[in-house]
């Protein structure tokens, strides 16, 4: 068990499992929550599973961060990454310092895990730059005027569409989603506990105000045949109180190209008694959004970070992902948080591997953790970000060759929100 004394006087040390109903009360009063007791046992649940750091006074819990033993998916590959949740500290207790303490033993517990990276959903945007994390994924929120089923402009896979039981779900859909990940960085692995508990969760009536029923899956191809892509929503018929219309709202969508997902897109907006198609996470290169012959059918209602990511072994994240093209640079790195990154590295990476390391070089570039955090999967480039004045670009053109070298086919994703 590791010990810190803080400024504050506090001891940021393990949470014993005997600790895990105190570790709840404190993050649910941190967020203002007071879940059901079918919501608590599942939180509880998770927590019993993550390394957990908490900040005592005495005996009192005061502050707790968790992380989740996640796989995070890269180009070309996959890493353990630490995955930050239940992040809370007493609101008698904030500002002290608490969260930076534990922040800095969970970098410890990453190094002794052999997690390279860390990841996050931030409750706010201004909490976890300081700590080197940096949106790596962005989704966009979607809403299609379903009044009428939406017009592709190109024909949809003709093959069946069936509706199949949840309990079902797991084993059929994971292969698709894993297909999903060789595409995309920035999902994660999932284990069958997690489709149920999450994607498919039944969730409790105060998680769907607005009326949502159970999940259904549609899936695409006949029974026997590998499915095509695949459907998690939930509907509601008109809302009697309200006067609020029947509506679709979509989970997940996965498809193995555009024919699938426009069989997919025009059954969910052809159901019967709906008006409107809501999917509250969607890639920015989704192909709906060519695909619609009445481009204002569809409205991007917003876009959000989704996965905030933190590189916590460099070395280790850049050799473990693919590159798409040759690269030879030196990079200046500074790492307020995590000294031991910090400095000039030498990268050398191609499309059949990377080595990075320790240089006296002169650098061609100077930039920040969280900046490479933002770039890492390709979802950001640091063109922009030398435009920007966020990095320092010393040899005329560095950027737009490690760009060109970073860039993957398909804009990395995250589509579970926690
Ligand atoms: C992945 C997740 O779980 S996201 C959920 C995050 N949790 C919440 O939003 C719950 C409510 N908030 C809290 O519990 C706390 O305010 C926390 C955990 C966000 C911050 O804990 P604290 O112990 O107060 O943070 P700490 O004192 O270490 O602050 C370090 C620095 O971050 C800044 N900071 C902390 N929280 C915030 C915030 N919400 N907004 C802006 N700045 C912040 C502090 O001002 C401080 O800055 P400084 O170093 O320049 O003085």
């Amino acid at each position: 068990m590791t010990t810190t004394a803080t400024a504050a006087a506090a001891a940021v040390r393990d949470i014993p499992e005997s600790h895990l109903d105190r570790a709840l009360d404190l993050t649910y009063l941190a967020h203002h929550l007071a879940p059901a007791a079918e919501t608590r046992a599942y939180h509880r649940a998770l927590l019993a599973r993550c390394t957990r750091v908490g900040a005592y006074e005495g005996d009192q819990l005061v502050g707790l961060v968790a992380a989740h033993p996640h796989t995070l998916s890269l180009p070309g590959g996959e890493l353990p990454c630490a995955g930050l949740d239940f992040v809370s500290v007493a609101p008698t207790h904030r500002r002290r310092g608490l969260l930076t303490a534990m922040m800095a033993e969970l970098w410890r517990r990453c190094a002794a895990a052999g997690q390279p990276l860390a990841g996050l959903w931030a409750s706010e945007s201004a909490i976890y730059g300081r700590y080197g994390f940096a949106p790596a994924t962005e989704a966009d929120r979607v809403e299609i005027d379903a009044t009428v089923p939406l017009d592709l402009r190109i024909a949809p896979d003709p093959r069946p569409l069936r509706l199949i039981d949840p309990a079902d779900a797991p084993a059929l859909l994971d292969p698709l989603y894993e297909a999903s990940r060789t595409r995309r960085a920035g999902r994660f692995r999932r284990d069958e506990r997690w489709w149920r508990t999450s994607v498919l969760a039944l969730d409790a009536p105060e998680d769907h105000p607005e009326g949502f029923g159970a999940p259904r899956v549609v899936v695409l191809g006949a029974p026997g045949e590998t499915p095509g892509g695949y459907a998690v929503y939930r509907t509601r018929g008109f809302q009697e109180g309200s006067g609020a219309p029947g509506a679709v709202l979509v989970r997940e969508l996965e498809a193995d190209d555009a024919p699938a997902a426009a069989a997919l897109w025009s059954y969910l907006t052809g159901i019967d008694l709906t008006t409107t198609v809501r999917a509250g996470a969607r890639p920015a290169d989704d192909p709906l959004l060519r695909l619609a012959a009445d481009r204002d059918r569809v409205r991007i209602t917003g876009t959000v970070p989704c996965l905030w990511l933190r590189l916590v072994d460099v070395p280790a994240a850049l050799t473990a992902r693919s590159w798409a093209a040759p690269v030879d640079l030196v990079l200046d790195l500074q790492d307020a948080e995590l000294p031991a990154n910090a400095g000039r590295l030498h990268l050398t990476a191609d499309p059949d591997g990377a080595t990075c390391a320790p240089t006296t070089a002169t650098p061609d570039i100077t930039l920040d953790a969280r900046e490479l955090a933002a770039c890492y999967l390709g979802g950001t480039r640091l063109r922009d970000l030398v435009r920007d004045g966020l990095v320092t670009e010393h040899t005329p053109g560095a950027a737009r060759r490690l760009d060109a070298a970073l860039e993957t086919e398909w804009l990395p994703f995250t589509g579970d929100d926690h």
